[in-house]
């Protein structure tokens, strides 16, 4: 199994390359790739640690030697939040940098599954998706914006709220990644009730988190800790994927059909990336009435991150 991270030499690759070190299976080789001069520095750091995942360093002009035939391609790179921003306001920046390593996918790897990090993620990865269709190698099954943080802080903040053991809560969020776009299902989380204050005042908490941490690291930048866990555990359900185990996560997929053209939603996960998108189930009056109202938001998101691609 090969995996790249790309944007490895960042907070969030920095934690998720540390983790892939030492929970990907045994003979796996780990590819950072960075622009930033340090990127050999943390290969060589990590590849100290006693496990059987060879890691090696790629610089700025080697994209394509850290990209030659990986299975997995996870993408945290670019810019993160300052406080008073939204994460649409890193389009202008991140759109550029997440093309450039989308075409190298093209030319290394058309086969990999490809996990992005990136924000505004509501737009990259359909840019992402623009970028394989014009080159003929897209496979919806086989992108997929991480939403992972979405579900754990829900797990987390209902765990807390409740007094329960954390290991034991699952919540599904579906939707996009950006405010009211989040939506976390807590009409389905099974063996809890919530009471209509209760879900008045958590959901906006899970949709405004990421938030919460910006503010909290005033200007030196957005999650990376609970985003390198969050990948790390959507990577693992990729590569148990791979491996042939039936897995069931949460991502933004490409959805025929579905409420919008990408859509996080309950994935069943195998050797072909997606193997089926799974319903969400019923939805309380507050969900259903949430979801209607930021599919406008969502759907401008999405466009944005077409228009990129085809307007050049
Ligand atoms: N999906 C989510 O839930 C989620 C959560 C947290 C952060 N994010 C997003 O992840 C991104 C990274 O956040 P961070 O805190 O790690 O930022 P960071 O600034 O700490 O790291 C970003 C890294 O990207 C690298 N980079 C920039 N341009 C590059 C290029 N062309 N090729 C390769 N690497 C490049 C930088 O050198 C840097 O090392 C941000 O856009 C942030 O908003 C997403
Ligand atoms: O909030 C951000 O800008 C980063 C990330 O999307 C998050 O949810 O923490």
């Amino acid at each position: 199994m090969k995996v790249a991270v790309l944007g490895a030499a960042g907070g969030i690759g920095q934690a998720l390359s540390l983790l892939l070190k030492t929970q990907l299976p045994a003979g796996s080789e780990l590819s950072l790739y960075d622009v930033a001069p340090v990127v050999p520095g943390v290969a060589v750091d990590l590849s100290h640690i006693p496990t059987a995942v060879k890691v090696e360093g790629f610089g700025a002009d080697d994209l394509d030697a850290a990209l030659a035939g990986c299975d997995i391609v996870l993408i945290p790179a670019g810019m993160p939040r300052k406080p008073g921003m939204d994460r649409a306001d890193l389009f202008a920046v991140n759109a550029g940098i997440i093309k450039t390593l989308a075409e190298g996918i093209v030319r290394n790897c058309p086969k990999a599954l490809v996990g992005v990090i990136t924000n505004p993620v509501n737009g990259t990865v359909p840019i992402v998706a623009e970028v394989f269709k014009k080159a003929g190698t897209y496979d919806k099954n086989r992108v997929f914006g991480v939403t992972s943080l979405d579900v754990l802080r829900s797990e987390t903040f209902v765990a807390e709220l409740k007094g329960l053991n954390v290991a034991e809560v699952k919540v599904p969020v579906i939707g996009g990644h950006s405010g009211t776009t989040i939506l976390p299902l807590l009409s389905q989380v099974e063996g809890v009730s919530f009471s209509e204050e209760e879900v008045a005042s958590l959901t906006p908490r899970i949709q405004n988190a990421g938030t919460e941490v910006v503010n909290a690291k005033a200007g030196g930048g957005s999650a990376t800790l609970s985003m390198g866990a969050a990948a790390a555990r959507f990577c693992m359900s990729l590569v148990k994927g791979l491996q042939g185990e039936e897995v069931v996560d949460y991502a933004y997929v490409e959805v025929e059909g579905g409420d919008a053209a990408y859509f996080a939603h309950p994935v069943r996960l195998g050797k072909n990336g997606v193997e089926e998108i799974l319903p969400y189930g019923e939805l309380s009056a507050f969900e259903q009435k949430a979801k209607d109202d930021m599919l406008a938001t969502l759907n401008k998101d999405i466009q944005e991150g077409v228009d990129f691609i085809n307007a050049q």
